[in-house]
Protein backbone atom coordinates (compact mmCIF):
# COMPACT_ATOMS: atom_id res chain seq x y z
CA UNK A 1 0.00 0.00 0.00
CA UNK A 2 1.04 3.50 -0.33
CA UNK A 3 1.15 5.56 2.57
CA UNK A 4 0.50 9.79 1.88
CA UNK A 5 3.30 11.28 3.33
CA UNK A 6 3.03 13.99 6.14
CA UNK A 7 4.94 17.34 6.19
CA UNK A 8 5.10 18.24 9.68
CA UNK A 9 6.73 21.94 10.11
CA UNK A 10 7.96 21.77 14.06
CA UNK A 11 8.30 25.39 15.05
CA UNK A 12 9.83 24.63 18.24
CA UNK A 13 9.88 27.73 20.84
CA UNK A 14 9.57 30.25 17.48
CA UNK A 15 7.27 33.00 16.28
CA UNK A 16 4.31 34.89 18.36
CA UNK A 17 0.90 34.57 17.44
CA UNK A 18 1.57 37.87 14.96
CA UNK A 19 4.34 35.83 12.94
CA UNK A 20 2.63 32.93 13.32
CA UNK A 21 -0.75 34.35 11.16
CA UNK A 22 1.96 35.77 8.60
CA UNK A 23 3.83 32.08 8.09
CA UNK A 24 0.68 30.24 7.55
CA UNK A 25 -0.43 32.75 5.00
CA UNK A 26 2.78 32.64 3.39
CA UNK A 27 2.12 28.95 3.30
CA UNK A 28 -1.24 28.87 1.92
CA UNK A 29 -0.22 31.10 -0.82
CA UNK A 30 2.39 29.91 -1.90
CA UNK A 31 1.29 25.94 -1.90
CA UNK A 32 -1.68 25.39 -4.80
CA UNK A 33 -4.14 22.93 -3.57
CA UNK A 34 -3.10 20.57 -5.58
CA UNK A 35 -0.48 19.38 -3.63
CA UNK A 36 -2.40 18.67 -0.72
CA UNK A 37 -3.83 15.35 -2.49
CA UNK A 38 -0.40 14.29 -2.67
CA UNK A 39 1.04 15.17 0.41
CA UNK A 40 -0.60 16.44 3.77
CA UNK A 41 1.34 19.44 5.61
CA UNK A 42 0.56 20.50 9.08
CA UNK A 43 1.89 23.11 11.24
CA UNK A 44 3.41 22.72 14.99
CA UNK A 45 3.57 25.93 16.08
CA UNK A 46 3.78 26.71 20.26
CA UNK A 47 0.23 26.87 22.26
CA UNK A 48 0.19 30.61 22.09
CA UNK A 49 -0.56 30.44 18.32
CA UNK A 50 -2.29 28.11 17.97
CA UNK A 51 -5.75 29.74 18.48
CA UNK A 52 -4.39 32.67 15.83
CA UNK A 53 -3.89 29.91 13.45
CA UNK A 54 -7.44 27.58 13.82
CA UNK A 55 -8.84 30.82 13.30
CA UNK A 56 -7.00 31.59 9.79
CA UNK A 57 -7.34 27.31 9.00
CA UNK A 58 -11.27 27.94 9.43
CA UNK A 59 -11.85 31.28 8.10
CA UNK A 60 -9.77 30.86 5.10
CA UNK A 61 -10.76 27.08 4.78
CA UNK A 62 -7.07 26.14 4.66
CA UNK A 63 -6.05 22.56 3.73
CA UNK A 64 -3.39 22.42 6.07
CA UNK A 65 -3.63 21.01 9.16
CA UNK A 66 -1.51 21.82 12.50
CA UNK A 67 -1.10 20.46 16.01
CA UNK A 68 0.68 21.08 19.58
CA UNK A 69 4.30 20.55 20.51
CA UNK A 70 3.15 18.75 24.04
CA UNK A 71 0.07 17.82 25.87
CA UNK A 72 -0.18 17.27 29.62
CA UNK A 73 -1.23 12.95 30.90
CA UNK A 74 -4.17 14.88 32.80
CA UNK A 75 -7.09 16.03 31.65
CA UNK A 76 -7.46 19.17 34.14
CA UNK A 77 -6.56 19.86 37.56
CA UNK A 78 -3.59 21.34 39.43
CA UNK A 79 -0.77 21.49 37.05
CA UNK A 80 0.99 24.99 37.04
CA UNK A 81 2.18 25.51 33.13
CA UNK A 82 0.28 22.37 31.53
CA UNK A 83 -1.75 22.49 28.62
CA UNK A 84 -4.32 19.11 28.38
CA UNK A 85 -5.86 17.13 25.72
CA UNK A 86 -9.09 18.46 25.86
CA UNK A 87 -7.84 21.84 25.19
CA UNK A 88 -5.98 20.97 22.34
CA UNK A 89 -9.51 19.02 21.08
CA UNK A 90 -11.26 22.15 21.09
CA UNK A 91 -8.76 24.61 19.24
CA UNK A 92 -8.94 21.61 16.33
CA UNK A 93 -5.61 20.07 16.75
CA UNK A 94 -5.20 17.26 14.35
CA UNK A 95 -1.70 15.71 15.69
CA UNK A 96 0.47 16.51 18.99
CA UNK A 97 4.49 15.87 19.45
CA UNK A 98 5.19 13.58 21.90
CA UNK A 99 8.39 12.64 23.70
CA UNK A 100 10.72 14.98 21.56
CA UNK A 101 14.11 14.81 22.20
CA UNK A 102 14.15 17.99 23.73
CA UNK A 103 11.99 16.99 25.96
CA UNK A 104 12.83 13.90 26.99
CA UNK A 105 16.24 15.95 27.56
CA UNK A 106 15.27 19.07 29.21
CA UNK A 107 11.80 18.25 30.98
CA UNK A 108 13.27 14.55 32.03
CA UNK A 109 10.03 12.56 29.88
CA UNK A 110 10.45 9.30 30.33
CA UNK A 111 9.03 6.73 27.99
CA UNK A 112 6.48 6.37 30.85
CA UNK A 113 5.25 9.78 30.91
CA UNK A 114 5.53 9.46 27.18
CA UNK A 115 3.28 6.16 27.04
CA UNK A 116 0.72 8.36 29.18
CA UNK A 117 1.10 11.52 26.80
CA UNK A 118 0.24 9.03 23.76
CA UNK A 119 -3.01 7.68 25.51
CA UNK A 120 -3.88 10.95 26.23
CA UNK A 121 -4.20 12.51 22.74
CA UNK A 122 -5.53 9.46 21.33
CA UNK A 123 -8.08 9.47 24.47
CA UNK A 124 -9.01 13.07 22.82
CA UNK A 125 -8.66 12.22 19.25
CA UNK A 126 -5.44 13.67 18.64
CA UNK A 127 -3.18 11.81 16.44
CA UNK A 128 0.33 11.97 18.36
CA UNK A 129 3.65 12.07 16.29
CA UNK A 130 5.58 9.83 18.49
CA UNK A 131 9.32 10.64 18.44
CA UNK A 132 11.77 8.23 19.13
CA UNK A 133 15.75 8.61 18.36
CA UNK A 134 18.99 7.84 19.51
CA UNK A 135 21.94 10.00 20.87
CA UNK A 136 25.54 9.59 18.92
CA UNK A 137 27.33 8.18 21.42
CA UNK A 138 24.50 5.06 21.19
CA UNK A 139 24.75 4.92 17.16
CA UNK A 140 28.47 4.86 17.53
CA UNK A 141 28.04 1.64 20.03
CA UNK A 142 25.74 0.29 17.11
CA UNK A 143 22.78 0.31 19.25
CA UNK A 144 20.13 2.26 17.48
CA UNK A 145 17.63 -0.25 16.58
CA UNK A 146 17.46 -1.50 19.45
CA UNK A 147 17.40 1.55 21.61
CA UNK A 148 14.75 3.13 19.06
CA UNK A 149 12.69 0.23 18.79
CA UNK A 150 12.44 -0.16 22.89
CA UNK A 151 11.40 3.90 22.84
CA UNK A 152 8.98 2.57 20.09
CA UNK A 153 7.12 -0.10 21.92
CA UNK A 154 7.27 1.54 25.44
CA UNK A 155 5.53 4.42 23.85
CA UNK A 156 2.55 2.32 22.48
CA UNK A 157 2.08 0.29 25.41
CA UNK A 158 -1.74 -0.20 26.16
CA UNK A 159 -2.67 0.98 22.83
CA UNK A 160 -5.43 -0.94 20.65
CA UNK A 161 -4.54 -1.61 17.41
CA UNK A 162 -6.64 0.75 15.55
CA UNK A 163 -4.86 4.04 17.85
CA UNK A 164 -1.45 2.30 17.09
CA UNK A 165 -2.35 3.17 13.38
CA UNK A 166 -3.16 6.44 13.87
CA UNK A 167 -0.21 7.39 15.59
CA UNK A 168 2.68 8.66 13.25
CA UNK A 169 6.70 7.89 14.51
CA UNK A 170 8.93 10.25 14.00
CA UNK A 171 12.55 9.13 13.93
CA UNK A 172 14.64 12.31 14.81
CA UNK A 173 18.38 10.68 15.90
CA UNK A 174 19.34 13.32 18.14
CA UNK A 175 22.67 13.94 16.33
CA UNK A 176 21.22 15.05 13.30
CA UNK A 177 18.54 17.71 15.25
CA UNK A 178 19.52 21.12 14.17
CA UNK A 179 23.23 20.44 13.90
CA UNK A 180 22.72 20.46 9.75
CA UNK A 181 24.50 16.91 10.13
CA UNK A 182 21.54 14.69 8.79
CA UNK A 183 21.50 10.84 8.67
CA UNK A 184 22.06 9.60 4.97
CA UNK A 185 18.63 8.18 3.35
CA UNK A 186 20.15 4.64 3.72
CA UNK A 187 20.39 5.51 7.89
CA UNK A 188 16.69 6.71 7.97
CA UNK A 189 15.61 3.65 5.88
CA UNK A 190 17.34 1.17 8.15
CA UNK A 191 15.84 2.67 11.26
CA UNK A 192 12.23 3.20 9.50
CA UNK A 193 12.03 0.01 8.31
CA UNK A 194 12.96 -1.71 11.62
CA UNK A 195 10.44 0.49 13.02
CA UNK A 196 7.96 -0.78 10.97
CA UNK A 197 9.29 -4.32 11.03
CA UNK A 198 8.67 -3.77 15.06
CA UNK A 199 5.36 -3.02 14.54
CA UNK A 200 4.10 -5.80 11.91
CA UNK A 201 5.73 -7.98 14.86
CA UNK A 202 3.03 -6.56 17.77
CA UNK A 203 0.36 -5.16 16.02
CA UNK A 204 0.36 -7.21 12.75
CA UNK A 205 1.73 -6.56 8.98
CA UNK A 206 -1.74 -4.74 8.14
CA UNK A 207 -1.51 -1.61 11.21
CA UNK A 208 1.94 -1.36 10.61
CA UNK A 209 1.45 -1.13 6.46
CA UNK A 210 -0.85 1.44 7.69
CA UNK A 211 1.54 3.65 10.18
CA UNK A 212 3.55 6.77 8.75
CA UNK A 213 6.99 6.74 9.92
CA UNK A 214 8.70 10.23 9.61
CA UNK A 215 12.04 11.18 9.31
CA UNK A 216 13.37 14.41 11.10
CA UNK A 217 16.63 15.86 11.43
CA UNK A 218 17.88 19.06 9.02
CA UNK A 219 15.57 18.19 7.20
CA UNK A 220 15.63 20.74 3.99
CA UNK A 221 14.41 21.20 0.57
CA UNK A 222 17.93 19.61 -0.54
CA UNK A 223 17.28 16.38 0.76
CA UNK A 224 13.37 15.89 1.28
CA UNK A 225 12.96 14.35 -2.03
CA UNK A 226 15.99 11.94 -1.40
CA UNK A 227 14.36 10.97 2.14
CA UNK A 228 10.81 10.36 0.92
CA UNK A 229 12.11 8.02 -1.63
CA UNK A 230 12.94 5.10 0.88
CA UNK A 231 9.95 3.05 0.66
CA UNK A 232 9.85 3.25 4.82
CA UNK A 233 10.34 6.91 5.48
CA UNK A 234 6.79 8.87 4.83
CA UNK A 235 7.52 11.99 5.54
CA UNK A 236 9.31 14.73 8.08
CA UNK A 237 9.66 16.42 10.98
CA UNK A 238 11.05 19.75 10.36
CA UNK A 239 12.21 22.08 12.62
CA UNK A 240 14.07 24.74 11.39
CA UNK A 241 13.23 24.73 7.71
CA UNK A 242 9.87 25.06 8.60
CA UNK A 243 10.07 28.72 10.15
CA UNK A 244 11.21 30.18 6.08
CA UNK A 245 7.91 30.13 4.69
CA UNK A 246 9.53 29.73 0.62
CA UNK A 247 11.69 27.11 2.13
CA UNK A 248 8.93 25.39 3.79
CA UNK A 249 6.58 25.03 0.62
CA UNK A 250 9.68 23.99 -1.37
CA UNK A 251 9.78 21.18 0.96
CA UNK A 252 6.13 20.19 0.99
CA UNK A 253 5.86 20.34 -2.89
CA UNK A 254 8.92 18.00 -3.31
CA UNK A 255 7.97 16.01 -0.89
CA UNK A 256 4.44 15.61 -3.00
CA UNK A 257 6.58 14.50 -6.19
CA UNK A 258 7.36 18.08 -7.54
CA UNK A 259 7.41 20.46 -9.51
CA UNK A 260 7.98 23.13 -7.56
CA UNK A 261 5.21 26.00 -7.31
O1 LIG B 1 11.15 18.38 15.33
C1 LIG B 1 12.02 18.61 14.50
C2 LIG B 1 13.36 18.12 14.66
O2 LIG B 1 13.82 18.23 15.95
C3 LIG B 1 14.34 18.51 13.61
O3 LIG B 1 14.81 19.82 13.76
P1 LIG B 1 15.76 20.43 12.62
O4 LIG B 1 15.03 20.24 11.31
O5 LIG B 1 15.92 21.87 12.97
O6 LIG B 1 17.03 19.65 12.65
Amino acid sequence: MSRKPLIAGNWKMNLNHLEAIALVQKIAFSLPEKYYAKVDVTVIPPFTDIRSVQTLVDGDKLLLTYGAQDLAPQDSGAYTGDVSGPMLAKLGCTYVVVGHSERREYHAETDEVVNKKVRAAHKHGISPILCVGEQLEVREAGGHIEHTTAQLIAGLKGLKAEQVQNTVIAYEPVWAIGTGRVATPADAEEVCAALRAALAEKYGAEVAEQVRVLYGGSVKSGNIADLVKCDNVDGALVGGASLDGDEFTKLCALAAGGPLP
